[in-house]
């Protein structure tokens, strides 16, 4: 990239970042003051296009989003919190067990990968990384993607859906007081409470897609603050009357008196793995390892929403055992079933009275397709959990070389 185009990825950054002047941020300390505080990838603070010019800028990593010449291909793996666990024992269980040599080292091998080489961040410095060309894959939630990605086109999405930190971004308001009837996103917007110079007060950890889905959705009226956490607080200590943040369970939110409200879901957040478009296009090997790591993350992924389930029929030829089973509607397999005939020796001859099947069932239809079985003569069901599912290609792969237009 020239330094112009870079100077103008830094300011179009910029700009992103300056919320509307009616969705401002402020600190609660401070409260006449509007600088964005959150930096993705490499930028200053909200500053007006003059003042833009003599700016020094901070990086957060390389600044020259140029891809370096480096050859070893990096993973970005959740450093602390509640990812960091999950997303090991994760790979752990696609056989691509990370070593790493002390809990205080920040960069690891996986070992069934050769020129792979981990290193342990932040979630949100992954993001930034990878927009930097200092890492080239990484596993984070959709919602710290999301905010600190700024929906960049150089970050896609290789696997949406890896099935832990499951949690939505929302905004919560009070159960008590001028609220105690708001229950949605619309009537909260139409109370009478909120002018220019009494706004709605949001804390927020979130201070681009905060201000993003109130103006989305039509919210004048309304500043945000930032702070790290324990949210939730704000409202009982005055600092806020709503705050906008991740709920699981729930029980934070519950504990501290305030509701979620219909159409204040900002997203639905998982765990994902995320690549820089560049180092898929441009860094030797990223590519195939990316392949090779989404095919063990799909089969796995896949495997442990199924059972395998075997039973005896009795029949008296394949076709005609395949010919019941297929007619059950949670029968039907992966591709349909798969049928053996059990010889026995009966009055001296070998003959085939019975009829082994194997079919991969939905952990969640599990016992509807244990008495489907049994209705159609199944006998000796059993049970047994699988670790792989590999297809001939997954739909993920595809449509990741689509997006790279390969
Ligand atoms: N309550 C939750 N339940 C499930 N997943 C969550 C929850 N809160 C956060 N997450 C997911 O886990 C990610 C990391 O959250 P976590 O709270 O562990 O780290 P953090 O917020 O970055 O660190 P810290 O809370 O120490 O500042 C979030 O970005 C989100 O994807
Ligand atoms: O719906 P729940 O299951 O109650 O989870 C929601 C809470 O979890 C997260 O906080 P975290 O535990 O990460 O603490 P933090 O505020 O210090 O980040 C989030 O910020 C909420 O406060
Ligand atoms: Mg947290």
């Amino acid at each position: 990239m020239s330094t112009s185009s870079m100077s103008m990825t830094l300011l179009q950054f910029c700009f992103q970042q300056c919320p509307s002047p009616s969705l401002s941020l402020f600190s609660p300390s401070s409260s006449n003051s509007s600088v964005a505080t959150t930096k993705p990838a490499a930028v200053t603070c909200c500053v007006s296009q003059s003042q833009f010019q003599s700016q020094v800028s901070v990086g957060n990593g390389n600044v020259d989003s140029r891809v370096s010449e480096r050859t070893e291909i990096r993973l970005g793996l959740p450093s602390k919190g509640r990812m960091a666990s999950d997303t090991l024992d994760l790979l752990k269980d696609c056989q691509l067990s990370v070593r790493q040599v002390n809990p205080r080292q920040y960069v690891a091998q996986i070992p069934q990968i050769s020129n792979l080489e981990v290193w342990f961040q932040r979630p949100k410095d992954i993001v930034r990384k990878l927009l930097s060309s200092d890492l080239d894959l990484g596993i984070v939630g959709f919602d710290t993607l999301s905010e600190y990605g700024q929906g960049n086109e150089d970050l896609i999405i290789v696997h949406n859906a890896l099935e832990y930190g499951d949690c939505h971004l929302s905004l919560a308001i009070p159960k008590y007081g001028i609220f105690e009837n708001i229950n949605s996103l619309r009537e909260l917007a139409q109370m009478p409470q909120w002018t220019a110079e009494k706004p709605l007060r949001v804390a927020t950890g979130f201070s681009y897609l905060g201000p993003k889905f109130m103006k989305d959705n039509g919210l004048k009226h309304v500043v945000f603050s930032t702070a790290d956490g324990a949210l939730e607080a704000a409202p009982a200590m005055g600092i806020a009357d709503a705050i906008l943040d991740l709920v699981s369970s729930g029980t934070t939110l519950r504990e501290n008196n305030l509701k979620e409200i219909e159409g204040g879901i900002v997203l639905e957040s998982q765990a994902v793995l995320v690549a820089s478009r560049k180092s898929l296009m441009q860094r030797k090997g990223v590519l195939d390892t990316t392949h090779e790591i989404l095919e063990r993350l799909e089969a796995h992924l896949r495997a442990m929403g199924q059972f395998m389930v075997t039973a005896n029929m009795r029949g008296s030829n394949a076709e005609e055992v395949a010919e019941r089973i297929l007619n059950q509607t949670s029968l039907s397999g992966l591709q349909g079933p798969t049928i053996s005939p059990v010889f026995c020796k009966r009055d001296g001859k070998v003959t085939a009275d019975y009829y082994a099947i194997v079919i991969c069932v939905p952990k969640k239809a599990l016992y509807k397709s244990v008495q489907q079985l049994r209705a159609i003569g199944g006998s000796g069901v059993l049970i047994s959990p699988l670790t792989y599912i590999f297809d001939e290609e997954t739909p993920r792969w595809h449509e990741l070389l689509s997006k790279l237009g390969l």
